[in-house]
């Protein structure tokens, strides 16, 4: 139960660490318009977190260096945390896991609550789902990602959670490797391989967020296409996020399963 259910009359308090950034300053907006939620801290690199500002709920949108140490801040806190920076690997998720485990509750006596959200746009959460479900039927997969070039991490988080998500698919279903008869690449042209799946990352001025998803069969090739035009796109998710949070204790990969679609 979140906190806005067990007292309606109270607004759930939220703090945005990276505030100042092209996502944070974007969620502080978000979060000061949205109904039954109060902005109660904004905080940048040079900040000390705090208590947050005695927030329930804190919105993570920083970098892939400085994210788990921001995250372990607050589930220390027993302040649940929704996160938006990518570069969350198996390895750090699983430390993650264990702090969570031995966190303190949260203000409502229930367990803290992370979720880690590759991607908060609800067009991007359907063109994973739609890959993973159409992966198994196709020869060959690739994912290609397309950014703006202020972005620090390739591949994306998006690539990197889509990759593992056909990559399980593909598995489950008893798939060949994708075939590729290259054995001469000494400057990387055929990209990364995540979970056995080529993922290429594309850099271009006037780009926002962009993926797509190639699958291939003799003869036929299906293309799953997302674009995020501006930041906007992203707001719907993370103020749905901030409001289910407290609702899911422990660590939740993927804003699609607070909503239903996993
Ligand atoms: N899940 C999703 O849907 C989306 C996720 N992202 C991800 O969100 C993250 C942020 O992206 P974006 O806003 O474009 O990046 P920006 O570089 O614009 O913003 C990052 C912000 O983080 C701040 N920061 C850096 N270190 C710390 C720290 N230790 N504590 C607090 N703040 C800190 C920076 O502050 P300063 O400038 O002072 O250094 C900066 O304002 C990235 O990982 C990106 O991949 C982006 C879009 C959508
Ligand atoms: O840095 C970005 O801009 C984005 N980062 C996320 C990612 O790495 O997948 C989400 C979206 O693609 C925008």
């Amino acid at each position: 139960m979140s906190d806005t259910t067990r007292n309606p009359s109270r607004d759930t308090k939220v703090a945005v660490i990276g505030a100042s950034g092209r996502m944070g300053s974007e969620a502080v907006r978000a979060v000061e318009s949205a109904p039954g939620l109060s902005l109660v801290g904004a905080y940048g690199s040079g900040d000390d977190l705090g208590d947050l500002g005695g927030a329930d709920v804190a919105v993570e949108l920083t970098v892939p260096g400085a994210s788990p140490a921001n995250v372990t801040h607050c589930v220390e806190r027993g302040i649940h945390v929704v996160v938006g920076t990518t570069g969350w690997d198996d390895a750090r998720l699983e430390t993650l896991r264990g702090q969570l485990a031995e966190a303190p509750p949260a203000a409502t006596g229930a367990g803290v609550g992370v979720l880690i959200a590759p991607n908060f746009a609800i067009g991007a959460l359907l063109m994973m789902s739609f890959a993973a479900k159409a992966a198994p039927f196709f020869e060959s997969v690739e994912v290609i990602e397309l950014h703006h070039p202020a972005k620090v991490d390739a591949p994306s988080g998006t690539a990197a959670r889509t990759a593992a998500m056909i990559g399980r698919a593909r598995s489950e279903a008893g798939c060949d490797p994708v075939p590729d008869a290259t054995t001469h690449d000494p400057d990387g042209a055929r990209g990364a391989r995540l979970d056995g799946i080529p993922v290429h990352s594309v850099r271009l001025r006037g780009l926002t967020a962009h993926q797509e998803v190639l699958l291939g069969n003799a003869g036929e090739m299906l293309t799953l296409r997302h674009d995020s035009f501006d930041r906007g796109s992203f707001m719907p998710g993370v103020i749905a996020a901030v409001r289910a949070v407290a609702d899911h204790p422990g660590l939740t990969v993927g804003l699609e399963h607070y909503l239903g679609l996993a």
